[in-house]
C-alpha cells in the first residue's frame, strides 16, 4: 500500500501534486510519503507484537535503507529502533532522535573508533560479527569502564534474497560467525571483560518474498536457543534481521494484496513459540520502498533505428539498483496519460557515460517528449542512500510529504559543496 495514486490527471504524493515539487524543487528529486512510512511501521510492528504480548519485541529499522532526516524523524516519533552498520548511522541516528537504548549496531567490520563511540554513547546491542570483533569489542569497552551487551549474528548457511548480491545467509557470504564455532565464542565471552551476551542475530538476505528461507534460517537458531542455554549460557534475546521483501511491480490502485507480513508473524511465532525470548525485528525495504519515488525530467529523445531511447535527467549515481541488480522499477507518467494514447518502447537512460546507465530496456510508456516528468516507483528504499557524485553530478535532492504539505528534507547540493571539499596537492597549488 502507498500514497502516490492519480488525482484529476496529475500524480499526487498524498495531497501534493509532483508537477508542483517539480517547479519548486527542481528534478531529480527523490519524494516520500509520511503516510506510507507510518502505516508501514506501524503494520509491521503490531503484527510483531501480536506474537507475544507478553513480551514485546524491539523493531530496529534498518536506516541504511533511507537515511534522510525527515524520514529518520518520522520514525523515531512513532517509537522505532534504529539498526546502525557505522559510526556515521549511528550518529545519525542519535542526532534524528532515536534514543541509545534502542539503536543496534551491525555490520561485518567495526573499527575500534567506532566501536568506542558506539559504547560510550550507551547503545543497546551490538551485533558481533567475527572473533576479532568480540576480542576488539571487549578491549574497548573495559578500557572504557563499560559493558557492552551484545549478541552474535551468526551465519546459518540459508541464505536468500533478491539477487545474489543482496544474499547474507549462505556460508558463502562474509557475513556472521559460523554456525559451528557459535558455541565455543558464545562460552569464550562469557568469561570476557567489558562484554555482556544477551542472545544471537541472524540476517539472511533482502528482498525476500516468501517465508520458507526464512524458516529453515530461524529454525535453526531456535535450535542453537536451546543448546546453548543446554550448555548453561544466558540466552534473552533473539534479533530476526530484515530482508522481508515488497511488490515492485505496483498496480495502480491502491492497495495491492495480501500481505506477506501476517504469514511472516504467524511464521515467527510458530518457530520461536516457548522460546521465551526478546524478539528483534530489522526492516529496512519493507517500511520505506514504496513510500519514495525518484521523479525525473525527460531531456531528449534519440531515436535509432532499431529503438528509442529517452534520455532523462536522473542517472546510476542517484538510483543504481536498475545497473547493480537488474532491478525493475516501475515508470509512471507525472501527467496522467489518455487511455487511448500511443504506447512506445523506450529504453529510458541517464546522462552518465556508461552503457550501464540504463534504468529499463523497451519498456512500453505512453509518448513521452522533452521536459515530461516521469516517476521511477517504489524507490524509496536503497536509491538516495546509495546516490553517490559520480560524473561530479550533484548529489539528489529530497523531499517528505506529509498530507497537503512537504518540506526538502535535504536540499540539492550545490556546485560549492560538491567541488568545495577538493584540496590541491602543495607541489601543485
Ligand atoms: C544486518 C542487516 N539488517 C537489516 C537489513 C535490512 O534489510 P532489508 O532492507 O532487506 O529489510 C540489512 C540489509 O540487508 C542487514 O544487513
Ligand atoms: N541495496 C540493496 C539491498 C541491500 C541490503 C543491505 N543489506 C538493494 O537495493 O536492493
Amino acid at each position: 500500500m502507498h500514497h502516490f495514486a492519480y488525482r484529476d490527471g496529475a500524480l499526487f504524493a498524498e495531497d501534493v501534486d509532483l508537477r508542483r515539487i517539480a517547479a519548486e524543487v527542481g528534478t531529480p528529486v527523490y519524494v516520500y510519503s509520511s503516510a506510507t512510512i507510518e502505516r508501514h511501521y506501524r503494520v509491521f510492528e503490531e503484527a510483531m507484537r501480536a506474537i507475544n504480548p507478553s513480551r514485546p519485541p524491539h523493531v530496529f529499522y534498518a536506516m541504511k535503507a533511507n537515511g534522510n532526516l525527515g524520514v529518520l524523524k518520522t520514525l523515531a516519533a512513532l517509537g522505532a529502533g534504529a539498526d546502525t552498520v557505522s559510526e556515521g548511522e549511528v550518529r545519525k541516528a542519535l542526532a534524528a532522535g532515536f534514543p541509545p537504548e534502542k539503536i543496534v549496531f551491525s555490520g561485518v567490520g567495526k573499527s575500534e573508533q567506532e566501536l568506542a563511540f558506539a559504547v560510550e554513547a550507551g547503545i543497546y546491542q551490538v551485533n558481533i560479527e567475527t572473533e576479532g570483533e568480540l576480542d576488539l569489542l571487549s578491549r574497548v569497552a573495559a578500557k572504557l569502564g563499560r559493558r557492552q551487551e551484545a549478541v552474535f549474528r551468526v551465519n546459518p548457511d540459508i541464505g536468500a534474497g533478491g539477487h545474489a548480491k543482496i544474499t547474507t545467509g549462505s556460508a558463502a557470504n562474509k557475513f556472521g560467525v559460523s554456525f559451528e564455532e557459535a558455541s565455543r565464542l558464545y562460552a569464550r565471552a562469557a568469561n570476557m571483560p567489558g562484554v555482556r551476551m544477551m542472545g544471537l542475530a541472524v540476517h539472511i538476505g533482502s528482498q525476500i518474498r516468501e517465508t520458507e528461507a526464512f524458516e529453515a534460517a530461524y529454525a535453526k537458531m531456535a535450535g542453537l536457543v536451546g543448546s546453548l542455554r543446554d550448555e548453561g549460557h544466558r540466552v534473552e534475546r533473539l534479533d530476526l534481521g530484515g530482508g522481508l521483501g515488497i511488490p515492485y511491480e505496483i498496480p495502480k490502485s491502491f492497495d495491492h494484496g495480501p500481505s506477506l507480513i501476517q504469514d511472516y508473524a504467524a511464521m515467527v511465532g510458530r518457530v520461536t513459540k516457548g522460546l521465551d525470548v526478546e524478539l528483534g525485528f530489522e526492516p529496512g525495504r519493507l517500511i520505506v520502498g514504496n513510500a519514495g519515488i525518484l521523479m525525473t525530467k525527460v531531456l531528449h529523445l534519440n531515436p535509432r533505428p532499431s529503438k528509442q531511447f529517452l534520455v532523462v535527467d536522473a542517472a546510476m549515481n542517484d538510483l543504481v539498483r536498475p545497473a547493480m541488480y537488474e532491478a525493475y522499477h516501475e515508470i509512471w507518467p507525472v501527467t496522467e496519460a489518455a487511455a487511448d494514447a500511443k504506447q512506445v518502447a523506450y529504453d529510458v537512460v541517464g546522462p552518465i557515460c556508461e552503457s550501464g546507465d540504463t534504468f529499463t530496456t523497451g519498456r512500453e510508456l505512453p509518448e513521452l517528449r522533452p521536459d515530461d516528468l516521469i516517476a521511477f516507483m517504489t524507490a524509496g528504499a536503497y536509491g538516495a542512500s546509495m546516490s553517490s557524485t559520480y560524473n561530479q553530478r550533484l548529489l539528489v535532492a529530497e523531499v517528505l510529504v506529509k498530507g497537503a504539505e512537504y518540506a526538502v528534507t535535504r536540499p540539492r547540493q550545490t556546485f560549492e559543496e560538491l567541488l568545495g571539499t577538493d584540496r590541491a596537492p602543495p607541489w601543485l597549488a
